[in-house]
């Protein structure tokens, strides 16, 4: 019996972690899955996080809560996003080694990465160069959480291994106006615009930054792919002093592609303009996905499919919570 805890199994990815898991459970496969709500479990606090992995003592953590948000969030809550993360990342890591933890799967981001890095991004880009300042404290605690497996794995022989994704999506998205990423932003206001006849949508910055998208669900297939492997076989695709792997589908598109995809999915045909007020952040960022396709992974779901699913999911729970009303 393998015992895993899910540490952010509320949240969109670790959501889509903790669904396959369960799946794996129901055809059979013998493993007991732990989890706590951030009610129940703040993973900031270190006497809180050591007392449950003494009493859990798991033999595998998926590393999956973190504050998260988009570019606005990043720009506006800076002390937030590097305070707790570091704080998630060095008690959840630290207290799991005190238990006894040998196996561990955490995840970072593409913003890891500096911002003017050749493209598609390298794993061995990393500390290259100077970040991109919208999201340096969050990049910043991102990079410590690399840096704190790769120690753990130098000092102690532990195998704690992390994936740094690309731009996320999907299901359990959040939505919010201001504080969440980009498409999910862009669902909600172009599906409001169609809803209430209005003849123009405001996309943030000038259109032209370039992202990778990829849906949630892929996400998740591949962080268990990333932790089944064998030792040997991914030790053969990193080095000693680069224990991260990229993320992606591979393919980016531009702010202003993206918009245009979500106005013909939602139905809204009416102008697209710019707030130029607002940061465009990295102009692009595309991952390196070549480590993880010579390991045998490639993303399938593709964006425009992934956003008709996600917009199909958002109507169902916008009618849900009407209802509920
Ligand atoms: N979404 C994206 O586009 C990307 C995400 N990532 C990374 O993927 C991982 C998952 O992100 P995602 O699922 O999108 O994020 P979500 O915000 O959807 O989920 C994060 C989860 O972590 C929980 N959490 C946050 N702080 C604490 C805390 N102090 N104690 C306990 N639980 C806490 C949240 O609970 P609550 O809501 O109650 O606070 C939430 O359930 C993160 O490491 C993120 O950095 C990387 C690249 C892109
Ligand atoms: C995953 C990654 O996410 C963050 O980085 P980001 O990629 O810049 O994130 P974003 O999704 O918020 O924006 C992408 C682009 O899209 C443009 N844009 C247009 N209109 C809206 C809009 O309405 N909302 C948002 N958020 N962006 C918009 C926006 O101006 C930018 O050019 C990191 O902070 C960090 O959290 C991280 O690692």
């Amino acid at each position: 019996m393998r015992k895993i805890y899910v540490a952010g199994h509320r949240g969109m990815v670790g959501g889509a972690i903790l669904r396959r898991l369960q799946d794996r459970q129901a055809s059979g496969e013998a493993l007991e899955l732990v989890t706590r709500t951030h009610a129940e479990l703040d993973l900031t606090n270190q006497a809180a996080v050591a007392d449950f992995m003494q009493s859990e003592r798991p033999d595998v953590v998926i590393l999956a809560a973190a504050k998260v948000g988009g570019i606005h969030a990043n720009n506006t809550y800076p002390a937030d996003f590097i305070y707790k993360n570091l704080m998630i990342e060095c008690n959840v890591i630290h207290q799991a080694f005190s238990a006894g933890v040998k196996n561990l799967l955490q995840l970072g981001s593409s913003c890891i990465y500096p911002r003017a890095v050749p493209q598609p991004m390298r794993e061995d880009a990393l500390l290259t160069g100077v970040l991109e300042p919208t999201n340096e404290p969050y990049a910043v605690a991102k990079i410590a959480g690399i840096k704190l497996c790769e120690s753990y794995n130098r000092q102690h022989g532990v195998d704690y291994r992390s994936v740094m994704p690309t731009n996320l999506y999907g299901p359990s998205d959040n939505f919010h106006p201001e504080n969440s990423h980009v498409l999910p932003a862009l669902i909600r206001r172009f599906h409001e615009a169609q809803r209430d006849g209005l003849d123009e949508v405001v996309i943030w910055g000038t259109g032209k930054p370039r992202r990778e998208f990829l849906h949630v669900d892929d996400m998740a297939e591949a962080s268990l792919f990333v932790m089944d492997l064998p030792r040997a076989a991914y030790e053969a695709n990193t080095q000693p002093m680069l224990s991260h792997i990229n993320v992606g589908c591979g393919e980016d598109i531009s702010i202003a592609e993206l918009a245009a995809m979500v106005a013909k999915i939602t139905g809204f045909t009416g102008r697209i303009t710019q707030d130029v007020s607002k940061p465009d952040g990295t102009m692009r960022k595309l991952m390196d996905v070549s480590r993880l396709a010579d390991m045998g992974w490639r993303a399938t779901i593709g964006i425009e499919d992934g956003i008709r699913e996600t917009y199909a999911w958002f109507l169902e729970q916008a009618e849900a919570e009407l209802r509920a009303k």
